[in-house]
């Protein structure tokens, strides 16, 4: 079905919504279920940003692993156990609030089914603003809509796509990081900067310009409104306890997330816009 002259939409074999934008610059996949994009490929190099698991479960019944999952209103494990890693907002069914069509630019606002949630007592509205350009720009727009403040976390959690994780290096990062598979002990960012092994680093670093190089393939990532990027990769060993990842995939892609990871508070009435940008 078509919603506009470049965006179409789809259902999937196994009942996922599915959003597609062809336009002029670039083409782009998402899932309504997660507000989650899945593909990105900019016309002028044909080139797949994103990596998307074979293995990932496509069905509504779980988050999906690879594309850019969003995580809101908190990051990674919350305090309460029982709750679902990185909130409750990559688990539900987002909705298209409006799009603006134009030959070489298609912007499109999503919003969550719904923002309350258990782990998370603010009154919030959130919106997903996504353009879809030479570029791709994901704003994760959050307002406090109640009238006391509150504190959240969030994490546009691009996985990109690599031939060969051996051969790649990340640009653009220095300082510490916590090295959550070091006892979250701080370590000094290396440069060169390589992958081998499990990664799982909170880079405290509000850098706007990461460059992830691998041959003559370049990806820029640009980050707004953060206070970490986090890299990850689950390694040779922790992948076999994934079910819904293949066991060779840790080689192909790379998790550069643009986040918040210390917490952010939002007065009554103010609006936080977290942005990363894919070129
Ligand atoms: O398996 P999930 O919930 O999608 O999380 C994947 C990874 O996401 C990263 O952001 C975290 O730093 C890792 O600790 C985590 O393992």
């Amino acid at each position: 079905m078509k919603l506009s002259a470049n965006v179409s939409q789809r259902t999937s074999d196994q009942g996922l919504k599915l959003i597609n934008v062809d336009n002029q610059a670039a083409s782009l996949e998402l899932s309504l279920f997660g507000g989650h994009i899945l593909s990105f490929v900019p016309k002028a190099d044909n080139r797949q940003r994103l990596w998307l698991s074979p293995d990932a479960v496509m069905d509504g019944s779980k988050a999906i692993r690879g594309g850019i999952p969003v995580c809101w209103p908190w990051f990674a494990a919350h305090q309460q156990p029982g709750l679902p890693a990185h909130g409750f907002l990559r688990n539900q069914t987002w909705h298209i609030g409006r799009i603006d069509d134009e030959p070489n630019r298609t912007e499109l606002v999503l919003t969550p089914g719904q923002v309350e949630g258990e782990g998370f007592d603010g009154d919030a509205d959130v919106s997903l603003v996504i353009v879809v350009s030479e570029q791709l720009s994901i704003s994760l727009v959050t307002r406090n809509t109640g009238d006391t403040p509150f504190e959240f976390r969030a994490a546009l959690h691009s996985y990109f796509n690599l031939s060969d994780i051996s051969q790649a290096q990340i640009q653009g990062l220095s300082g510490e990081y916590i090295d959550k598979v070091q006892q979250n002990s701080l370590q000094t960012t290396p440069a060169p900067y390589t992958i081998s092994g499990e990664t799982d680093r909170i880079h405290l670093s509000s850098a706007q310009k990461v460059l992830l190089q691998e041959d003559k393939d370049q990806t820029t990532i640009g980050s707004a409104g953060h206070d970490s990027i986090v890299v990850w990769n689950p390694g040779p060993e922790k992948v076999r306890q994934m079910a819904d990842m293949p066991d060779q995939h840790y080689k192909h892609m790379l998790c550069v997330e643009t986040a918040i990871t210390q917490g952010k508070s939002l007065q009554a009435g103010e609006t936080h816009i977290l942005t990363q940008t894919i070129g």
